[in-house]
């Protein structure tokens, strides 16, 4: 068997990580932890074109997709914003994702990310 040498973490990818995991901590009930299906939400799919949630994102920083802290971050927006599309004003899903986007912006802001950076410089 030919054994697959385990490449060490590229800096982005452990930076990615960590973010990724103190913006799952600000979704406790999950809500944004897998794909919305349209079972649990009727026409989801003919309204969000561009679908994403954190396992997705997971997976995507695990096959190495990301080449900059600005495609992650997109697609960070991009989870939130589609359920302030999707879901009504007065719905639990809109307010924990306006929250969540407001909370998560702040991680992304450049001081946020040099107090993230000092441990590995
Ligand atoms: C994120 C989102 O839009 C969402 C997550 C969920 C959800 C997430 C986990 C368990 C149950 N529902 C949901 N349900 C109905 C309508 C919209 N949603």
């Amino acid at each position: 068997c030919v054994l697959k040498l385990k490449q060490s973490k590229s800096p982005l990818i452990k930076l990615l990580d960590h973010l990724l995991r103190a913006l799952e901590k600000r979704d406790p009930h999950q809500f944004f932890a897998w794909p919305v299906t349209d079972d649990i939400a009727p026409g989801y799919s003919s309204i969000i074109t561009k679908p994403m949630d954190f396992s997705t994102i997971r997976q995507k920083i695990d096959d190495s997709e990301y080449l900059s802290l600005m495609e992650f971050s997109g697609d960070f927006k991009l989870m939130c914003e589609n359920a302030i599309k999707y879901n009504h004003v007065d719905t639990v899903y809109h307010k924990a994702a306006k929250k969540l986007l407001i909370n998560g912006m702040k991680l992304l802001t450049p001081d946020s990310l040099l107090r993230s950076l000092k441990p590995m410089s």
